[in-house]
C-alpha cells in the first residue's frame, strides 16, 4: 500500500464546473411549502455503524416506531447481505403500514430478486438500486468504464421495475462524480424507469454551497428530470450532513435520507431529528414541510439508544440530555423571564416534558430563588443571600446541586426526610406462585411525631411498597422512572434507588441508599412525597418559566 496521501478529491473540475453550470441553468425554484419526503435508513445505513446491529424483533419494533413518527419511507435493509436480513425485512413488510418500505440492492440480479422477495407482503414497496459513479470508485472499486457503469445501472433499474413501480436509483459517491456524467447516468436511470434519483455524498466530502449548486445543475441538465424526485443522502465525515441536506433542499431535493440520532457508516448520516426541526423552526426560510410528528422525536431516539446500546451524547441537538438544560445564571435569569430568550423551540414539541434549570457553580440568585420557591421555601432577601453563599460553596464541590442538597441547606444538616414522614418499619413479601400476592406493610413517623401504619398489595414487591407508602402519606405519585444501581461492590454492596415522579405538573426526583434495595426505594419515594407535602402547604404556587409568545 502506498504511504503517500491518497487523492480523494476526485477530478478537479467537479467543484469548478458547478457554479458555471448554475449560471446557465434556467430553472424555477422549488414551489413554496412543498412536501419534503423523509426517508429513514436507520435500519440499513444506520445499522452499518459498528456496534449498531439489531435483531429481527428489534428491527420490527423500531420500524413500527418510525411509521408512528410519520416517516415517508423506511429502508428495511440490504436483503442480499444475509438470510436473517431477508427474514427481518419480511416481518416488517407483513406488519408495518403507513410508510413505504424500501430495500437496497446492488445492480445485481441476485440482490434485486432478494430485495423484491423481502418486500413481497408490503402494502407500498420501493426497490432501491445503486452503483458507484465517481472516477475513483469506477476505476479502483468496480473496474468499469463510464459506459459499463451506465449499462449496469440501466439493467438494475429495469429489473427492479419488473417487480415494483416505485424504483429509486442511487449514484454512489455522486459528489465526487463529474457533473456531466452524473447528469447522463441519472437521465438513463429515469429513462429505464427510476422514479427517485438519489445523489449521495457517500464520504461526507461536500459543502452546502457545492451540493446546492449540484442539485440545481442536475434539475436543469438531467433528461426528463421532472419525472423523478431528487433525493439527498449526506454523510457526516466533516460534521456537515445536516447543513448539506438543507442546502440540497434549497437546490431542489424533495427527499432527504437520514437516520435517527444520525447513526450510520463512520461518522454517521444526516440526523433526522435535526433536519426535521431545522425545517420546522425555520419554516419561513425553507418553506418546505415534512409530515413528521415531532413530539415523537425524543421517544424514538431513546428507543433506538435502548435497542442498540449506543448512547446519545449529552449536547446532541434536540435529543441530547443538555438540549433544553440551562446551567448558567444569566441564561437562567433570562429563561425565567421569557423562555424565548435562550430557546428557539419548545422542548414539549420534540417530546421533552419541559426545559430544565440545572443548579451548579454558574447559577445565580434568580434560579436558586425560583427552585426554592418550587420546593415550598419562601425566603426573605437576607435569608436568600445567606443560602446563596452556602449554595455557591457547595456548588464548587459538586457538579450539580440537587433538590435534596437545597433542602439540607435551608433546613440545616438534617436529612430532608426528617421534615416529613420517616420510615420506621417495613415488611415486604413477594408473590411467586398461584395463590400469593406481593404485599407490603409500612410504619411511618409523621412530622408531628405520630405514627401511621398501612399495607397494600401490588403487581410486584416495589409496586406494593409504593402503594402502602401512598396510603400511609395520603400522597399519590405518578412514577415516571425507577432505577436501582449498585454504588459499592461486594456481597454487602449498597444499592441506590432513584425515583422520578410527576406531581402537580412538575417532575420531581428522589434517591435513597441502603444495603436493602427495598428500603432504599422507600427512602427515595418518601423524599419526593415529603417535598410534595411541604410544597402544597406553602402556597402560593411556584413561579413557572414564562411561556413563549
Ligand atoms: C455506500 C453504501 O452504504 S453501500 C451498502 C453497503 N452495505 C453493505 O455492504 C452491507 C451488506 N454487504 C454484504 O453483506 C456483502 O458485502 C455482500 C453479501 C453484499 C457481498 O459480499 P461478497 O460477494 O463477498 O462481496 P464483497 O463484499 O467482498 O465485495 C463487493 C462486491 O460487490 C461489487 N459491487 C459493489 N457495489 C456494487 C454495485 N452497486 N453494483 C454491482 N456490484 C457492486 C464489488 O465490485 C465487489 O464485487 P467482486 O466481488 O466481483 O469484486
Ligand atoms: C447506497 C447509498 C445510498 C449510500 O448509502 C451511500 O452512498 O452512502
Amino acid at each position: 500500500m502506498s504511504t503517500s496521501e491518497p487523492d480523494v478529491s476526485g477530478p478537479a473540475h467537479v467543484t469548478r464546473d458547478c457554479p458555471a453550470s448554475i449560471a446557465d441553468a434556467a430553472i424555477a425554484p422549488p414551489a413554496p411549502g412543498e412536501h419534503v419526503r423523509i426517508f429513514d435508513t436507520s435500519l440499513r445505513d444506520g445499522e452499518q455503524s459498528p456496534g449498531c446491529s439489531m435483531t429481527a424483533p428489534q428491527k420490527l419494533r423500531f420500524a413500527h416506531a418510525l411509521s408512528e413518527l410519520g416517516v415517508d419511507v423506511i429502508e428495511v435493509g440490504f436483503p442480499a447481505s444475509s438470510v436473517a436480513e431477508i427474514d427481518a425485512g419480511r416481518a416488517i413488510a407483513r406488519e408495518v403500514r403507513g410508510s413505504t418500505l424500501a430495500a437496497l440492492a446492488r445492480c445485481h440480479a441476485g440482490d434485486i430478486e432478494a430485495a423484491a422477495r423481502t418486500l413481497d407482503a408490503a402494502r407500498a414497496a420501493r426497490l432501491h438500486v445503486f452503483i458507484s459513479t465517481s472516477p475513483l470508485h469506477r476505476e479502483h472499486k468496480l473496474g468499469l468504464s463510464r459506459e459499463q457503469v451506465i449499462e449496469r445501472a440501466v439493467m438494475g433499474v429495469e429489473l427492479a421495475r419488473r417487480h415494483f413501480d416505485d424504483v429509486e436509483f442511487s449514484a454512489e459517491d455522486a459528489l465526487r462524480t463529474e457533473p456531466d456524467f452524473l447528469a447522463e447516468i441519472c437521465g438513463a436511470a429515469v429513462a429505464a424507469g427510476a422514479t427517485t434519483l438519489n445523489i449521495p455524498d457517500t464520504v461526507g466530502y461536500t459543502t452546502p454551497a457545492e451540493i446546492r449548486a449540484l442539485f440545481e445543475y442536475l434539475r436543469a441538465n438531467v433528461r426528463d428530470a421532472h419525472r423523478a424526485v431528487f433525493s439527498a443522502h449526506c454523510h457526516d465525515d466533516l460534521g456537515l450532513a445536516v447543513a448539506n441536506s438543507l442546502a440540497a433542499i434549497e437546490g431542489g431535493a424533495r427527499q432527504v435520507e437520514c437516520t435517527i440520532n444520525g447513526i450510520g457508516e463512520r461518522a454517521g448520516n444526516c440526523a433526522l431529528e435535526e433536519l426535521v426541526m431545522a425545517l420546522n423552526v425555520r419554516s419561513g426560510y425553507f418553506d418546505a414541510r415534512t409530515r413528521i410528528d415531532t413530539r415523537r422525536l425524543l421517544p424514538t431516539s431513546r428507543l433506538l439508544s435502548r435497542i442498540t446500546g449506543m448512547q446519545v451524547q449529552r449536547n446532541k441537538a434536540i435529543v441530547g440530555q443538555n438540549a433544553f438544560a440551562h446551567e448558567s445564571g444569566i441564561h437562567q435569569h433570562g429563561m425565567l423571564k421569557h423562555r424565548g430568550t435562550y430557546e428557539i423551540m419548545r422542548p414539549e414539541d420534540v417530546g421533552w416534558v419541559q426545559s430544565q434549570i440545572v443548579l451548579g457553580r454558574h447559577s445565580g440568585r434568580a434560579a436558586l430563588s425560583d427552585r426554592l420557591q418550587s420546593l415550598g421555601f419562601a425566603l426573605d432577601e437576607a435569608r436568600l443571600n445567606q443560602v446563596f453563599a452556602g449554595f455557591k460553596t457547595l456548588a464548587e464541590k459538586k457538579r450539580e446541586v440537587f433538590d435534596a442538597d437545597l433542602e439540607a441547606l435551608v433546613l440545616g444538616t438534617d436529612a430532608p426526610t426528617l421534615h416529613g414522614h420517616r420510615l420506621l418499619h417495613l415488611h415486604v413479601s413477594t408473590g411467586v406462585g398461584d395463590d400469593s400476592l406481593p404485599t407490603a406493610s409500612v410504619r411511618l413517623l409523621d412530622a408531628d411525631g405520630g405514627q401511621v401504619s398501612e399495607a397494600a398489595v401490588g403487581d410486584g414487591p416495589v409496586h406494593a411498597l409504593f402503594a402502602a407508602l401512598a396510603r400511609a402519606t395520603g400522597i399519590a405519585l405518578h412514577i415516571d422512572s425507577y432505577q436501582v444501581s449498585s454504588v459499592t461492590t461486594g456481597d454487602d454492596a449498597q444499592g441506590q434507588a432513584s425515583v422520578t415522579a410527576r406531581v402537580d405538573g412538575a417532575e420531581l426526583s428522589g434517591s435513597g441508599t441502603s444495603t436493602d434495595i427495598l428500603e432504599a426505594s422507600a427512602h427515595a419515594w418518601l423524599e419526593i412525597a415529603n417535598r410534595v407535602s411541604r410544597t402544597r402547604a406553602a402556597a402560593p404556587s411556584p413561579q413557572r418559566i414564562a411561556a413563549t409568545a
